[in-house]
């Protein structure tokens, strides 16, 4: 099977021409994709989380399905955003790059100990935007305001992964019940006119579009804002169950993703 690793390059350090002229320089095969800062690798005679590039933030190593996510939900550089399930920060130090180190992000993990490997991707990618917050997000104030909100929701993972892992029904059904947990809490500290991005790793559909079919119905401010699978050429992409969704399949890592925006408090 082809090498299916990429590596974002951090463009608050790095041009991603020069990043790419270093690593050719030490026999690393990269190839393009869609974005222009993020590259396959075909060939390392390394391992990629020990080189002197990686070490000092140059580059963070993300399945390109994980960095749709970020794309979607859209930052800018004014925007207060709400990262709620942020740890190890893949996604959150990718919107604090399309943010330009600007803005604010909240980044919330409820873990200590994989707070700490944010705290260290944080500091080593050079990111100065990011409020960490060790806190169960369902318990967020909810007088607490954001204009965009990443739900990258724990769940049951996928095969890819995690292949030795058995996962049960109940196990999804836990995940479940948490995710729409988070999503209540998202709805309630969203702006009005504000946007979410509601993604998981797992491609079943109790987490994925039945949430999202859940959301809709319950909450008649949020409505759908459609994605197009043709924005993202290269990467294995089909529709969801619900039209405007998408779910990245193998051999890329299966992720969902839907957008929804709140269109009165
Ligand atoms: C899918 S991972 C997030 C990956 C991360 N967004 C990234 O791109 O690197 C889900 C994370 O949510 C955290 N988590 C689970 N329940 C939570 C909660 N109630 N509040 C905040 N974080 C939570 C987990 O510890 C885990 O680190």
């Amino acid at each position: 099977m082809e090498n299916l690793q990429f590596i974002r390059v951090n463009t608050l350090k790095i041009s991603p021409e020069e990043l790419k002229k270093r690593l050719e320089e030490k026999n690393v095969v990269l190839e393009d994709t869609f974005l222009n800062y993020v590259f396959r690798v075909k060939i390392s005679p390394f391992s990629m989380g020990a080189t002197p590039e990686y070490l000092s933030g140059l580059y963070f190593l993300q399945s390109i399905s994980s960095i749709i996510p970020s794309i979607v939900l859209n930052p800018t550089k004014d925007d207060k955003v709400l990262d709620m399930c942020s740890a190890p920060g893949g996604k959150t130090t990718h919107l604090s790059q399309l943010m330009e180190n600007e803005g604010c992000i909240v980044a919330v993990e409820i873990n200590k100990n994989r707070l700490k490997s944010l705290r260290s991707n944080i500091n080593r990618m050079g990111i100065k935007n990011i409020i960490m917050l060790n806190t169960n997000a369902i318990n967020l104030n909810k007088n607490l305001k954001f204009d965009k909100i990443l739900l990258d929701a724990p769940c049951t993972g996928n095969e890819i992964k995690d292949s030795d892992r058995v996962k049960t029904k109940r196990d999804i059904l836990f995940c479940a019940k948490r995710q729409v947990e988070l999503f209540r809490t998202a709805i309630e500290v969203l702006s009005e006119g504000g946007q979410l991005v509601y993604s998981t790793c797992s491609p079943e559909i109790e987490e994925d579009e039945e949430i999202i079919s859940y959301i809709l119905k319950t909450y008649k401010n949020m409505e759908l804002i459609e994605l197009n699978k043709e924005d993202f050429p290269g990467i294995n992409v089909i529709d969801g169950e619900i039209k405007g969704t998408l779910k990245v399949i193998p051999p890329n890592e299966p992720f969902f993703i839907a957008k929804l925006k709140k269109i009165t408090k």
